[in-house]
């Protein structure tokens, strides 16, 4: 478990975190979201002991940071992909962080197995792509076998397959009771992967809650019908109390009504219907909602397209550095 008890951090006149208190809890992935700038990075730097906050306190387990024996035992972070010796090998940089940390070296060629990099092991790190910085630097927050993960956009430079590897990775690893606390941009990447959010802005908290419950709290849900029979539809919603609102090429919105009663409804005056959906708002609308105030930097709209869809969940890549643990 992690506690943050009212961490707060200043640069100069910048309060990039603001009066910090929440838990990460075991057993669960929990993400951490806010817009650019809202202090992520410099909260998990403060976790890690790697920044000192101006007041409040980060326990791990219970502890300070500085209080940890061989802290790579308790928590592993993925901050910084690019902080490896480039000079070094996959392998001897692994091997140096074991030793600093009384890890067995044996866990090495585990940890790089894991992260599928074994056949790499022996080149020199500045040669590695994004994609294999990423999987070495996740391979290092492995090694010490840690109860606590966390993860500072894991799934930067990956292609399609590691980011469906690190999401089945992380709920693997939460599924093994361990804390696994992650940030991410990608929304649709996190709304398949956290079943716990904590989202703040400015450096506050803005919410502390499950992933099902914030989408149900800051986005809508509603109602969405297509009909060749539109005008006489319309009448019938509006004599039963409904309000559709058109929302182009030729479909209806309704808020707060269910499928089932429209269905019915059109059904009774024998009505044909071509679409008859529920919409919910997706974790990306509902980040840009709650977020809309907190936000630093704006653009301009260019009227870009949606993000693509994330892949399902596959095969489960994280079980092979479970057998290995139990070897
Ligand atoms: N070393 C520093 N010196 C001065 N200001 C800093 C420093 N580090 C961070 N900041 C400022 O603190 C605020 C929070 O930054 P931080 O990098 O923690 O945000 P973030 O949520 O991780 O952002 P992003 O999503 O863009 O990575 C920003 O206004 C940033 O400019």
């Amino acid at each position: 478990m992690i506690e943050l008890e009212g961490l707060t951090k200043r640069f100069g006149s910048t309060t990039a975190v603001d009066d910090l208190s929440f838990q990460v809890r075991p057993g669960v992935v929990t993400g951490f979201l806010g817009p650019n700038g809202a202090g992520k990075s410099t909260t998990m730097r403060m976790m890690l002991d790697l920044d000192n906050p101006t007041s409040g306190t980060v326990r791990i387990d219970g502890k300070h940071y500085r209080e940890l024996e061989e802290p790579l035992k308790y928590i592993g972070a993925l901050l910084d992909a690019k902080a490896m010796h480039g000079g070094r090998s996959a392998y001897n940089n692994l091997l140096c962080l074991a030793q600093s940390n009384r890890i067995p070296a044996s866990r090495v060629a585990e940890a790089l197995d894991v992260v599928g990099l074994t056949a790499v092991a022996r080149k020199k790190t500045k040669s590695f792509s994004l994609g294999m910085g990423q999987r070495l630097g996740i391979a290092s927050a492995l090694l010490g076998d840690p109860e606590i993960l966390m993860f500072d956009e894991p799934v930067n430079g990956l292609d399609p397959e590691g980011i469906h590897w690190i999401r089945n990775l992380m709920k693997t690893l939460a599924s093994q009771g361990r804390t696994i606390f992650v940030s991410s941009h990608l929304m649709s990447e996190m709304a398949l992967t956290a079943e716990h959010l904590i989202v703040i802005g400015q450096g506050r908290l803005l919410a502390d809650t499950s992933m099902a419950d914030f989408i149900h709290e800051n986005s809508r849900s509603y109602v969405r019908l297509r009909s060749p029979q539109q005008e006489r539809l319309r009448d019938v919603l509006h004599e039963s109390g409904f309000t559709a609102v058109e929302s182009g090429n030729g479909t209806l919105e309704i808020d707060g009504a269910t499928t089932e009663a429209i269905g019915e409804l059109a059904a009774s005056h024998q009505l044909v219907l071509h679409e008859l959906s529920a919409q919910r708002a997706s974790l990306e609308e509902a980040f840009m909602q709650m977020t809309a105030g907190a936000v630093e930097y704006h653009a301009h709209s260019t009227g870009e397209a949606a993000p693509p869809p994330a892949t399902p969940p596959g095969p489960q890549w994280g079980q092979s550095y479970q057998s290995s643990k139990g070897a």
